[in-house]
């Protein structure tokens, strides 16, 4: 069956490529002619695993198309998916104004007068769907022509087509039967699999994507707070998490402590669903907290270093990982960019090393005498009074500092994501330490 995406971004584009390889025909549009004529040539703008491929694939067999012709795009098909950015504003509510230039755009080109299904899988706060009927309206479009559906994106960065192709669950805010039918053919490939489709209300749709972000959100400060109380106590918040975890009612997942979450989704969804609540009355103090926790990780590893290493004037320290997580080249709130804002901020030298999202880094900080970006992690490693490993790449989990860090004087070694083994390390001389 026909659709159109708008927005070729990580989900846009991932979400096109999926649908167009279990043989949809799909058109994406955007607006960055650049992005469009990559996509054509079969570059990827983005690192994913197998993305290259199965971009090539579903091009050659003309399966997906991408362009910036919103005519094209609203005649295509009467799925019409949002997936633009939503964005922070400086107060903390979602930025629609991406969606809803979407909208508006949809609504000026249906020339046609066909009935439209627009579809939110941007992650929008709840109650978008009455916004969006409003915006039609103000602009004169006939709302008889058009139904507004919620259907949120779950998939992981690092392993979005993963993620699409095998998701938990998919949900879908609809109220018409004729697009319940739309949507069933829609995801048939996927539910054929197994893939439960869930049905629901327009507006717990989309409340149940800012529910599920909050709560894995939550659930890791959970873990950071677990890891702060142990670091006092004695405890190792690896073993204590393991324990717990193990429990079926609390589940082992999102439970790695560390330096806390970042990225383009959680800290901007905790932060909206928050706004959410006060525009409704209500204190969502449970996730204030969350937020709170997750700063205070930050501040505690800056702790760590100035305690350990005195002034850092005149240090000079390799950061290992600038993506947010690993397996991406997202740089998107990634605990790096504030930990190089405050090392600096502090006169230290910084070496720079990750093995994918370098580019997308050097776009925040210039490369200059005290900011080196290396070649490789020997490099990185070079002349260094400290290391701290941000991001848990595969690369850094199982290098052999002892090799690489011969000429250290004393070796000190923030393993921000407690993903190292401490005991190696301590045992080839490293003053190691983690987060709890
Ligand atoms: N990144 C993720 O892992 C993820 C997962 C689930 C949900 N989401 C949500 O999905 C949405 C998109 O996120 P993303 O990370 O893919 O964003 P992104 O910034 O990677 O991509 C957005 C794309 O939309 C394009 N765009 C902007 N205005 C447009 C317009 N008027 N018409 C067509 N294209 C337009 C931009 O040029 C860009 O290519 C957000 O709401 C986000 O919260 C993201
Ligand atoms: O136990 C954990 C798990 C994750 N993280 C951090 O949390 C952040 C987010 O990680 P992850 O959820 O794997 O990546 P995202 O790609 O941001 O995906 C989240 O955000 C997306 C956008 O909404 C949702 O679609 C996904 O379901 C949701 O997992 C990263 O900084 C991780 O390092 C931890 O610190 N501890």
């Amino acid at each position: 069956m026909k659709i159109t995406i708008y927005g070729a971004g990580y989900v846009g584009l991932i979400g096109a490529v999926a649908l167009a390889k279990v043989g949809h025909d799909v058109l994406l549009l955007d607006v960055d002619s650049y992005k469009v004529a990559q996509i054509m040539q079969a570059i990827s703008p983005i690192y994913e695993e197998n993305l290259t491929q199965m971009l090539q694939e579903v091009l050659s067999a003309k399966r997906l198309h991408a362009s910036t012709d919103v005519e094209l795009g609203v005649a295509h098909s009467p799925l019409q998916m949002i997936c633009v950015g939503t964005p922070t504003n400086s107060d903390g509510n979602a930025n629609l104004t991406y969606v809803k230039s979407v909208v508006d755009a949809i609504v000026t080109h249906n020339h046609g007068k066909e009935k439209k299904i627009i579809i939110e899988k941007s992650t929008v706060p709840v109650g978008t769907h009455t916004l969006i009927l409003q915006w039609i309206e103000a602009i004169g479009g006939d709302l008889d022509l058009y139904e507004v559906a919620s259907n949120p994106e779950f998939l992981r960065e690092g392993k979005a087509l993963y993620d699409f192709m095998h998701p938990d669950r998919i949900v879908v805010g609809a109220s018409s039967s004729w697009a319940h039918g739309l949507f069933s053919e829609l995801y048939r490939p996927f539910t054929e699999q197994g893939a439960p489709l869930l049905f629901t209300q327009v507006a717990s749709a989309e409340l149940i994507k800012q529910a599920a972000n909050s709560f894995l959100a939550m659930k890791i400060s959970y873990a950071n707070m677990l890891a702060e109380v142990s670091e006092r106590v004695g405890a190792d918040v690896g073993e204590v998490t393991q324990g717990i975890g193990l429990d079926r009612r609390i589940g082992a997942q999102f439970l790695q402590a560390g330096i806390g979450f970042g990225g383009s989704c959680f800290p901007k969804d905790v932060q909206a669903f928050i706004r959410t609540g006060e525009e409704l009355g209500l204190n969502l103090g449970l996730l204030r907290e969350t937020l709170q926790i997750n700063a205070r990780q930050r501040d505690r590893l800056m702790s760590k270093i100035t305690q350990a290493l005195g002034s850092l004037h005149d240090k000079r320290i390799a950061l290992l990982g600038l993506a947010f997580k690993p397996d991406t080249d997202d740089v998107r709130e990634t605990p790096a960019l504030y930990l190089v804002r405050e090392l600096l901020g502090r006169q230290a030298s910084l070496n720079l090393y990750d093995p994918i999202a370098m580019p997308n880094f050097q776009k925040s900080f210039k490369a200059s005498p005290t900011l080196h970006y290396a070649s490789n992690l020997q490099d990185a490693l070079n002349g260094v009074d400290a290391i701290i490993m941000l991001t848990a790449w595969e690369e850094f989990i199982h290098a052999d500092y002892a090799t690489l860090t011969k000429t250290m004087p004393t070796k000190f070694i923030f393993d921000a994501r407690n993903a190292l083994d401490a005991n190696v390390l301590r045992k080839n001389g490293f003053v190691y330490y983690g987060m709890g």
